[in-house]
């Protein structure tokens, strides 16, 4: 069974690009962490706050990454310091998600204080255990944001609450774990140092020329990148400064920002103050302020810059200095947080001191006064920062995740038993809910089609064979009614001699669309069983009955894959567990069977009739019986 895990992020959805006041490193996170541990068999549901009323509440990230844009709230994009107050109604809406669908989550991944707020009070009620990567801390904010911290005055002490009730607290680097023990008594075991990642797909090195050519940069020029999210706690004003420490009559110098967006009140005064400070430094023909870029474009940045800066007050890790080495361009960077960890001091960059804008200058000139040795930089820069990689960032988390989890097992070994019991309960209580009227549909399209003197046709593969076999020997023998006749089904996945011919010499595609062929008349049923419904010889089968006039219906799961497109009745059973849904399967095998055999037995003239259930419901034909369920008569049988 794979572990289904819920990510919360409350306000940087990993939908959201780079380079917004509010989007930043948090929702390049969330995204390539969740889409790594996929890879290594997670199931991964990522809870994010709706910023839009448009967008549908499930959307798929990949295989295996759903996001589920949770209402709390305006559905509008909303400062995340003004998020709070929706807390309690993110976490109801969260809360009766996970019933509604009947997940049972073995984790939960929190990022941020608010999302761990959320994973805090899931734990209480719904006894998952809880991991947390906070990205900033309230502590550390306050210190240098001061009375510009608009966060509320409650966050160090929920943040301290997190901390106690949390399996895990992932420090991003060494000052962050330092920060999490000394300033907020985390337990040190607790406490793992994994760093964020970046993507080699995304940055990795283009030709400089090229890069610039495509940029519109001269060859000649000096190039100093800055990019990243405008707020003031960035330092870009420091960089500006240090810019004119410069001998910019000597070279060819050129400072480009790339970020903001000027819709975003608060990334549009920073860009307005920095602007400011251009102009009053009369800095206007060696600063570019190009905006916002798309993600696939910011390699070309990163390659054609001579050197990537980054001066914050603060950083909890900051990916940029990853991405500017992935590119194989070296680093100047804050002696602070996390960049103190990712940029080795006179190796892939160096290090300054923040606001310090004369020993950024000192070291800007070092690299462009001594070429060689800023590509000797930035080539080991290449080579080292291979270990931030997502993968290996995921494998250490995936790590962190089987130890929380073998933790709780060791506490509470029958805990994941009775989870699934809970699961299974739930899934059946949906399907109550969502597909009775469609269980009731097909039943009866089979029992008429029986009536009429044709046949059932069953497939399905693995565990949904099984099932196939038990559905046509219920059929085929006797189910409740001990003196009724045998009714005519056929399992397509009985027979090996014919599976393993044809498989064997034509390739397993065709296997039941062949016996469809074969066996399969005008008015006929087949019926395929699928949890995906994205079967190859599942669709094949489909295809042929199509062809040859029979009726089709598919007993599904999941989304319905794309069985439910083309067959002509679905019933999709509410649930993403290959297991529960078989489960779920199995009764509904059952309740077809009771309905195909009362449709039977209350048309045809027997010898011992005796009184079946809802029988004068069980008389009518289909049509009539359809026309009833669909009026406004309240129908007192099953799931009305
Ligand atoms: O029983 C199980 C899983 O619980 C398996 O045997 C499973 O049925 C097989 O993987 C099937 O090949 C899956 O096919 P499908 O349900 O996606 O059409
Ligand atoms: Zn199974």
């Amino acid at each position: 069974m794979k572990n289904k895990i819920a990510f919360i992020s409350e306000h940087a959805s990993p939908l959201a690009s780079l380079g917004g006041t509010d989007s930043g490193g948090q929702n390049v996170y969330v995204a390539e962490l969740a889409k790594q541990l996929a890879q290594k068999g997670y199931d991964i549901d990522i809870f994010t706050r709706r910023e839009d009323a448009e967008t549908e509440q499930i959307i798929r990230l990949c295989k295996d990454v759903r996001v589920i844009l949770v209402d709390a709230g305006p559905a509008e994009i909303i400062p995340k310091e003004d998020i709070f107050p929706y807390m309690p109604q993110f976490r109801a809406q969260m809360e009766s998600f996970i019933e509604q669908e009947g997940i049972q989550y073995q984790l939960i991944h929190a990022n941020f204080w608010m999302s761990g707020l959320v994973a805090m009070e899931l734990k209480q009620r719904m006894e998952i255990p809880f991991v947390i990567t906070f990205h900033a801390l309230g502590y550390i904010r306050k210190i240098f944001q001061k009375e510009n911290d608009r966060f509320p005055d409650e966050r160090v002490d929920i943040e301290k609450e997190i901390i106690k009730h949390a399996d895990a607290i992932i420090a991003e680097c060494p000052q962050d774990k330092e920060d999490l023990i000394k300033l907020y008594g985390a337990e040190e075991s607790k406490v793992p140092i994994i760093a964020c990642g970046f993507n080699p797909a995304d940055f990795y090195p283009i030709h400089k020329q090229t890069a610039r050519a495509l940029l519109n940069i001269g060859d000649d020029e000096k190039v100093i990148l800055q990019l990243g999210r405008i707020v003031p706690r960035k330092g870009i004003d420091n960089v500006i400064k240090a810019l004119s420490k410069l001998n910019l009559a000597q070279k060819a110098y050129k400072l480009i920002v790339v970020g903001g967006e000027k819709e975003e009140k608060q990334g549009y005064q920073e860009i307005d103050r920095l602007k400011d400070l251009v102009s009053n430094l009369q800095l206007e023909k060696y600063v570019n302020f190009v905006g916002r870029k798309q993600r696939d474009l910011l390699k070309y940045y990163y390659s054609a810059a001579d050197v990537f800066v980054t001066t914050p007050w603060y950083e909890p890790f900051g990916i940029t200095p990853l991405e500017a080495m992935s590119c194989g361009t070296p680093v100047i960077g804050a002696n602070v947080g996390g960049i103190k960890y990712s940029v080795l001091d006179g190796k892939t960059g160096f290090l300054v001191p923040p606001s310090d804008p004369y020993a950024l200058a000192n070291k800007i000139r070092v690299l462009f006064d001594q070429p060689e040795l800023a590509k000797k930089m930035g080539d080991f820069a290449q080579k080292y920062v291979r270990k931030f990689k997502w993968c290996h960032i995921a494998d250490q988390v995936n790590h962190l995740y089987k130890n929380v989890l073998h933790e709780k097992l060791v506490e509470n070994p029958l805990g994941p038993l009775k989870a699934a019991f809970i699961e299974a309960a739930a899934t059946f209580e949906n399907s109550a809910k969502a597909i009775a009227k469609d269980i009731f549909n097909a039943g009866a399209i089979m029992s008429n089609a029986i009536l009429s003197g044709r046949k059932i046709l069953v497939c399905g593969n693995g565990g949904s064979a099984a099932e196939s076999q038990h559905f046509t020997a219920e059929l085929v023998g006797r189910f409740e009614v001990s003196y009724r006749r045998g009714l005519p089904a056929l399992s397509l996945n009985a027979d090996t001699s014919i599976l393993t011919a044809w498989a064997n010499d034509f390739g397993y595609d065709d296997v039941f669309a062949r016996q469809v062929d074969a066996y399969g008349q005008r008015g006929d049923v087949l019926f395929c069983l699928s949890t995906s419904g994205q079967s190859d010889n599942i669709l094949k089968a489909i295809n042929m009955a199509e062809q040859k006039g029979l009726i089709t219906i598919c007993l599904l799961g999941k989304d319905g894959g794309m069985a439910a497109k083309h067959s002509q009745h679905n019933i999709i059973v509410p649930s993403q567990s290959t297991q529960r849904i078989q489960e779920l399967h199995l009764h509904i095998v059952h309740q077809l069977c009771t309905i195909i055999e009362q449709g039977v037995v209350a048309e045809e003239d027997l010898e011992k009739p005796v009184k079946p259930l809802n029988l004068p419901f069980a008389r009518m034909r289909v049509n009539d019986q359809l026309t009833y369920l669909n009026s406004s008569q309240k129908y007192k049988g099953y799931g009305s």
